[in-house]
């Protein structure tokens, strides 16, 4: 069995009477890259929050390195890397000051730390702009910068929370590219995020939150495995025939028909050729349509079959 780096047993936070983490329960072993998603609200943040002593919490025990974690427990803190949600540098620091900063917190020899420095600039892609201001970054070398002050120290276990949020697509990359690096040389990680295609791309395994609970865990293969689902069917049909979807109802295998603004939605249980089924129907009814897609089970059917809603934006 892997060695475990976090254990979260029953965790319970509230705000008020409000409860943003209910009962969550969470084992992140040595070496793995696990995703945290839920939607927005679903309490990803306060979880990580909770676990890095950064808020207290009302319930339920947290263990770090087999350790429990206090505000001041900085020998654990020091073999922690955190990139937060918000951006949080300095303005008046350049970039390499920045970086410099964040790293001194935790390595004291100038020496080390001028190669921590180096490595976290070269690491994020941000050698070239080492001397300038925050302000002069986009958006994307921003948030490289934000992972660079977060991992310079070389942290054993990272937690990033949503570092691709609006991002540009070559940004995003180099981001999800880093953290598999980081992660083949040693670092355990911890990935929040709503993005479910980003999840399943990186996640070694992955925790669902809704509403404060834990509501699925496993790999997206194991996860998908479980579910009715195993194809979805997308018609654009801006003239909806009630004829046609309920012909479409009849077809083998098929057991969801559901209209999304001008498209119909068909879900199958099963079945190799459902799609030709489908259009054969569509002909036999002479029904007016446009573009067709069909698609395997996502991330979105699990959350969809466990919550009833979409976990799609
Ligand atoms: N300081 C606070 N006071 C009151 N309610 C809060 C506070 N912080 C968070 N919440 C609420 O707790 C719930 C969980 O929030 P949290 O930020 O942990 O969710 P999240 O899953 O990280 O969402 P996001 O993806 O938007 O960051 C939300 O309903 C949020 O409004």
């Amino acid at each position: 069995m892997r060695e475990t780096c976090v254990q979260v047993n029953s965790l319970v936070k509230r705000y008020g009477e409000f409860v943003a983490v209910d009962h969550f329960s969470l084992n992140v072993g040595k070496g793995e890259i696990l995703g945290l998603l839920g939607p927005n609200g679903s309490g990803k943040t306060t979880t990580i929050n909770c676990i890095l002593a950064l808020l207290s919490y009302d319930r339920g025990s947290i263990t770090i390195f087999g350790e429990n974690m206090t505000p001041e427990r900085y020998d654990i803190k020091r073999r922690i890397g955190v990139v937060p949600q918000n951006v949080a540098v300095m303005d008046s620091l350049t970039v390499e000051e920045n970086i410099d900063f964040f790293c001194g917190l935790y390595v004291k020899n100038r020496s080390s730390r001028r190669a921590c420095v180096r490595d976290a600039l070269a690491f994020t892609g941000l050698t070239d702009y080492r001397k300038q201001k925050p302000k002069k970054l986009s958006g994307g070398l921003l948030r490289r910068l934000n992972i660079a002050c977060g991992i310079a120290h070389k942290p054993e276990l990272i937690f990033f929370d949503e570092p691709t949020v609006a991002v540009d697509p070559q940004s995003r990359n180099a981001i999800l590219e880093g953290i598999r690096k980081m992660n083949q040389n040693g670092s355990t990680i911890v990935y929040t995020s709503h993005y479910m295609e980003e999840v399943e791309e990186l996640c070694t395994r992955i925790v669902i939150m809704d509403h404060g609970k834990g509501v699925a865990e496993g790999t997206a293969a194991s996860l998908k495995a479980g579910l009715r689902n195993r194809e979805t069917i997308r018609i654009h049909m801006p003239v909806r025939q009630e004829e046609v979807l309920r012909a479409i109802r009849e077809v083998n295998h098929v057991y969801h028909v559901q209209a999304e603004d001008e498209d119909i939605v068909i879900r199958c249980d099963g079945g190799e050729h459902n799609l030709v089924h489908i259009l054969n129907v569509l002909e036999e009814k002479k029904a007016v349509f446009g573009r067709v897609t069909t698609e395997l089970p996502t991330l979105n059917d699990v959350f969809l079959e466990i919550t009833g809603k979409e976990l799609r934006e």
